[in-house]
């Protein structure tokens, strides 16, 4: 029978990736019909909306890529934007699903649900033992929400909805924006138009100190569908009703220093880099305890020269016009 699963954000870097990788399955002969929206044209944050759609396709499979996403600076110009889209998103998309009978559900949280000074690597039961990193507190709530009413429905009505925690993603499709972005592209972007520029330094934010993990796209998609194809009865027996989040990255982080360096070398940037002490660092370390997705069956291929070295050929393939402009 032709599965019909519905990929909310399949414009986004992690949903496009996905639905790539689904799309392939499918020209594969796997029996799919796959369902988009864009924002455009339908708004998650609009239950009524969401409950027409749901009505209207009843999917069997919903993959919940669709969310409020940003970078450090974002996450502290907007936190009303981030912990009310996302809240509204998972809200309408977990519980119309519910209400329409998909019978499995993924959806992907951060790691930024683990509290700031939690010990490394961080295992997935460290949710709610401490106290949040302040500048994606309210994006981390929503996120930790969306893992809680994934369990809650599980428990009150029998559903199989489940949730992936991933570090922080990089890759094709990313978003440059030189404020509102994630580090590595913005990094990325700065370093390219500097080497282009002939400028002797180059800037980047904070001290540089910070310790990050990255994932390459493409293996955060493998990842989500191997979760999501999980047998039921493997997947619970691998989580609890109420711990049921399973952690996804490379396990092995980096400064943001080195990082710098590694993006100046693959961009051609020669030139002396500088910190900047008035923009925030952040938690000081985020490295996933990768333990119980490896113990299942999982783990990352594409090592961070190479995704960046991929991610630089895209994004100078996109030119300046291809590029997100928020
Ligand atoms: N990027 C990262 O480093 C990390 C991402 N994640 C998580 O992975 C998931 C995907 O992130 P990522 O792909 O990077 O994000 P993107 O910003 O690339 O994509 C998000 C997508 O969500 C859609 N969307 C946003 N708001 C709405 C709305 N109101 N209605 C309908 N669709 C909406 C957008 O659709 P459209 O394009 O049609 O407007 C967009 O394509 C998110 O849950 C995020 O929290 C987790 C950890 C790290
Ligand atoms: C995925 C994750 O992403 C966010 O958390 P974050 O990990 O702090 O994200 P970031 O990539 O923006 O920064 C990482 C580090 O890098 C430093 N940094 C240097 N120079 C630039 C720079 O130019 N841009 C950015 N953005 N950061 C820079 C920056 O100061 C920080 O120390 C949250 O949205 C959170 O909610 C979340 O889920």
């Amino acid at each position: 029978m032709t599965a019909r699963v519905y990929i909310a954000g399949h414009r986004g870097m992690v949903g496009g990736a996905i639905l790539r990788r689904l799309q392939a399955r499918r020209g594969a002969g796997e029996a799919l019909e796959l369902v988009t929206r864009s924002s455009a044209e339908l708004d998650l944050t609009d239950q009524r909306a969401v409950a027409a759609f749901m009505a209207e396709t009843r999917p069997d499979i919903v993959i919940l890529a669709a969310a409020r996403v940003g970078g450090i600076h974002a996450n502290n110009s907007y936190p009303a934007d981030f912990i009310y889209e996302n809240l509204m998103i998972e809200c309408n998309v977990i519980h119309q699903a519910f209400a329409h009978g998909t019978r499995r559900l993924l959806q992907l949280g951060s790691s930024c649900i683990y509290p700031r000074a939690v010990a490394q690597p961080m295992r997935e039961d460290a949710l709610l033992t401490g106290v949040l990193e302040p500048t994606n507190e309210p994006y981390a709530i929503a996120k930790i929400a969306g893992i809680k009413l994934c369990e809650s429905y599980n428990r009150q009505h029998g559903t199989d909805f489940r949730s992936v925690m991933p570090t922080n993603l990089y890759g094709p499709g990313d978003n440059f924006h030189p404020e509102n972005s994630h580090v590595l592209p913005a990094l990325i972007r700065r370093f390219h138009e500097a080497a282009r520029e002939g400028a002797g330094s180059v800037t980047i934010w904070g001290s540089g100190a910070p310790r990050r993990e990255f994932l390459h796209v493409d293996d955060m998609a493998e990842a989500a569908l191997f979760v999501l194809d999980l047998p039921k009865a493997d997947y619970d027996a691998n989580t609890e009703p109420m711990l049921s989040h399973i952690n996804v990255g490379s396990g092995e982080d980096i400064t943001i220093l080195d990082l710098a360096r590694l993006v100046a070398r693959v961009t051609g940037f020669a030139g002396e880099i500088r910190t900047d002490p008035t923009r925030p660092d952040g938690t000081m370390r985020k490295l996933m305890d990768v333990g119980r997705l490896s113990a299942m069956g999982w783990s990352a291929r594409i090592g961070l020269e190479q995704g960046l070295r991929e991610t630089y050929d895209w994004f100078l393939a996109q030119g300046a016009h291809g590029l997100r402009a928020k």
